[in-house]
């Protein structure tokens, strides 16, 4: 900022509240006294006030005056008014701008209103010239302000950003099963809870189908677990490829898998499950790249419910349990409802 603009302003700020304190009304002729004892550019003024302070004399109307009229030098009463007229528009659309401002304009706007209140009376040019530069310095200060904000909050937007980037990485985390990259058991509890609360209000029909590889255990026995693994992302895999839209799919536990189908009617995902079914069992599975190993076919069970009234998550998973207890006692590779 410009050095004598700051000055300006700082003068201000000290004759100001000097003024209040020793109760002398701010009329333009003695802010023109304050204001030159200030910048101690009027040393006589500047000597007669000391001593005035000194003696702890009240600064009455009479020696504000005398000092007035002793210390500061007439003026030409046209270039007052001018210059008068041309300052209270600045401060009008300034006040008007105020608005566009946004944080930090508390104490500029009370200068303003100061500054207003000052030129009611009949200022000396010096203290026009003066207002003008206080003017100029508070609006700069005020702009260079808003400057720093705007750099401040772009920081902090950047910042905010990346922290719900962060956020975003964690929560998908924390409901992501990491050997499949399906959704987790968490994820599925939210899902399942959100999607039983929507039936409840409009009826919408929801269906539930529980996945489980047959003999897995045998299986993970003869390959090893790290093959089993694969299995099982295999599995994962092909239970996506199987669904669609707003479809959902998560890796319950161990080799259970959940599918959720929302808004589809029980036939229609007695259809979804009966091609899951399928679609794993006529893979033959192998495994490494150029020599492969044939492991043969997996099969799944698949149990199937719908949400019914008075269902929460649990009775609905439950019976879509039950289902599934009852394919694997069926035979297995079968899908029940
Ligand atoms: N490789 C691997 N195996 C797992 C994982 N989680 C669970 N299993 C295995 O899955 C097998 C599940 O075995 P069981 O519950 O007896 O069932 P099953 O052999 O699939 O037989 P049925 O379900 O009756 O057809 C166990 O051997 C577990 O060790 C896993 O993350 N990786």
């Amino acid at each position: 900022m410009n050095t004598n603009l700051e000055n300006s302003a700082q003068i201000l700020r000290m004759a100001v509240p000097q003024m209040s304190a020793l109760n002398i009304p701010v009329t333009p002729e003695n802010y023109a006294i304050w204001y030159q004892y200030y910048a101690e550019t009027n040393l006589s003024l500047k000597r007669a006030i000391d001593g005035l302070l000194a003696n702890e004399v009240e600064f009455t109307a009479s020696v504000n005056q005398g000092l007035y009229n002793n210390f500061i030098q007439e003026q030409s009463p046209e270039v007052i008014e001018n210059v008068q007229i041309e300052t209270q528009i600045l401060i009008n659309s300034l006040l008007n701008k105020m608005g566009q401002i946004s944080t930090g304009t508390d104490d500029f706007s009370a200068h303003l209103s100061e500054f207003s209140h000052e030129l009611q009376s009949e200022p000396t040019p010096q203290l026009l010239n003066t207002l003008v530069n206080n003017i100029s310095a508070e609006v700069e200060k005020v702009v260079s302000l808003n400057h720093s904000m705007k750099a401040d909050l772009a920081t902090l937007g950047d910042e905010l950003t990346q922290l719900k980037m962060d956020m975003d990485n964690l929560s998908k985390v924390a409901m992501t099963d990491e050997l499949t990259s399906l959704n987790n058991r968490r994820a599925y509890e939210i899902f399942s809870t959100e999607q039983v609360s929507l039936f409840t209000q409009s009826q919408i029909p929801c269906c539930l189908l529980m996945v489980d590889i047959d003999h897995f255990k045998s299986f993970n026995d003869t390959h090893g677990h790290l093959v089993g693994d694969k299995v099982l992302a295999f599995v994962g895999f092909a239970l996506k490829q199987s669904v669609k839209g707003n479809d959902f799919v998560a890796r319950y536990g161990g080799e259970e898998f959940v599918v959720m189908l929302p808004n589809t009617e029980f036939k229609d995902a007695m259809t979804v499950a009966e091609s899951i079914r399928e679609r794993i069992a006529m893979r033959q599975l192998t495994i490494g790249k150029e020599n492969k190993q044939q492991l043969g076919h997996i099969t799944v069970s698949i149990g199937l419910a719908n949400i019914q009234p008075g269902d929460d998550s649990e009775t609905l998973l439950k019976r879509a349990d039950d289902m599934l207890y009852q394919a694997k006692s069926s035979g297995r590779n079968c899908v029940k409802g």
